[in-house]
């Protein structure tokens, strides 16, 4: 990785309130970094902390999330604490997402062509002519036919596969250095998963851009991440290469991952090899390592002391007890 990472999580700590009032932890000090040109995977069963991560970063979190601790350094600079409007002129210029839910993440009422012109007008100073041209041809970049015709539609008269092209294209208007892509291809049909995440990871390639890539989906995640981050109720257990994790996991529960994944495509809630449920994270009686109930390794030690991210390999960290090398 280059020197300077574009994003770099530091030990970061996100509660929510309780049901039945405190607070609790569904970040555990979690730290990740990205760099420019590098595709990171987030990986993990529902649950695990994934959005709620990349929320953080676009400063997008609900506002009953209290940021307990840590740091999220963007080019250098801490996210946390920058004034609302300085956060704003990050998200879209520097700063982008493309969500789960393209239609929800669209505006309604208003046609798609000018959703992108808006963003180019906003930051990137075009005219609105130059702007609407500008939109057009993002359209026809993302492989929308007809995109003269298409840019004047509004989100409802365009299927699920075109709106989620559109999100892409609205997401790399102004050339961000970081694009986070939570599950951005749910709900597609296999032709229109893999155009998608071809495109965005051209785009990548070509600018230089750092990407995290959010998926269930761990054969999708070994094909397309240059990196894998694993997560588990909040805590990030494991971090390294696509391909050393893949060849040789080191934490108990990326085995187990691992082994539940019989090829593209599969997803971990539909499989049986990760036995039992992940805890409920506003217990009281929390284990120190929040795997250690599901865990056939666990020791007295998982329960009381939270395993530091150590490496096991050069890049490759893991966060156990039990595992040595
Ligand atoms: N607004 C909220 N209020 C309370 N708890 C929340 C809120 N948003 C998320 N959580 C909790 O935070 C934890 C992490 O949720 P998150 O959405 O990040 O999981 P995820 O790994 O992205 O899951 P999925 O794959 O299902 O999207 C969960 O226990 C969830 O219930």
């Amino acid at each position: 990785m280059s020197a300077e990472p574009i994003l770099r999580l530091e030990t970061l700590s996100v509660d929510f309130p309780a049901p039945r009032g405190g607070r609790f932890r569904v970040l555990d000090r979690v730290s990740l970094e990205v760099g420019a040109g590098e595709t990171v995977g987030i990986l993990g069963e529902s649950g695990s902390g994934k959005s709620v991560t990349a929320l953080a970063v676009m400063g997008l979190l609900d506002r009953s999330a209290v940021v307990a601790g840590g740091r999220i350094l963007f080019e250098g600079e801490d996210l946390l604490g920058l004034p609302e409007a300085r956060l704003r002129r990050l998200r879209g210029r520097r700063l982008s997402m493309v969500f789960q839910h393209p239609r929800r993440a669209l505006n309604p009422v208003r046609p798609v062509g000018k959703q992108i012109s808006d963003v180019l007008r906003a930051h990137a100073g075009l005219s609105r002519r130059q702007a609407r041209d500008e939109a057009v041809a993002m359209l026809a970049g993302v492989g929308i036919p007809d995109p003269a015709a298409r840019a004047s539609a509004y989100p409802h008269e365009l299927s699920g596969g075109t709106c989620q092209r559109v999100m892409v294209a609205l997401a790399l208007a102004c050339a961000p250095r970081l694009l986070i892509a939570d599950e951005p291809t749910t709900g597609l049909d296999v032709t229109t998963q893999a155009l998608i995440l071809d495109l965005v990871a051209g785009l990548a390639r070509e600018r230089g851009m750092a990407m995290i890539f959010i998926t269930h989906d761990l054969a999708l995640a070994a094909e397309r991440c240059d990196r894998l981050a694993v997560m588990h109720a909040g805590q990030l257990v494991e971090t390294g290469p696509t391909a050393a994790i893949v060849e040789r996991p080191r934490h108990p529960y990326t085995r187990r991952l691992l082994r539940a994944t019989p090829g593209t495509g599969a997803r971990l809630e539909d499989l049986v090899g990760v036995p039992g449920l992940a805890p409920d994270l506003s217990r009281a009686d929390l284990p120190a390592c929040r795997f250690q109930e599901r865990c056939e390794l666990r020791i007295d030690r998982c329960r009381t002391e939270v395993p530091p991210l150590q490496p096991r390999a050069p890049g490759h960290c893991a966060a156990c007890w039990t595992v040595a090398a």
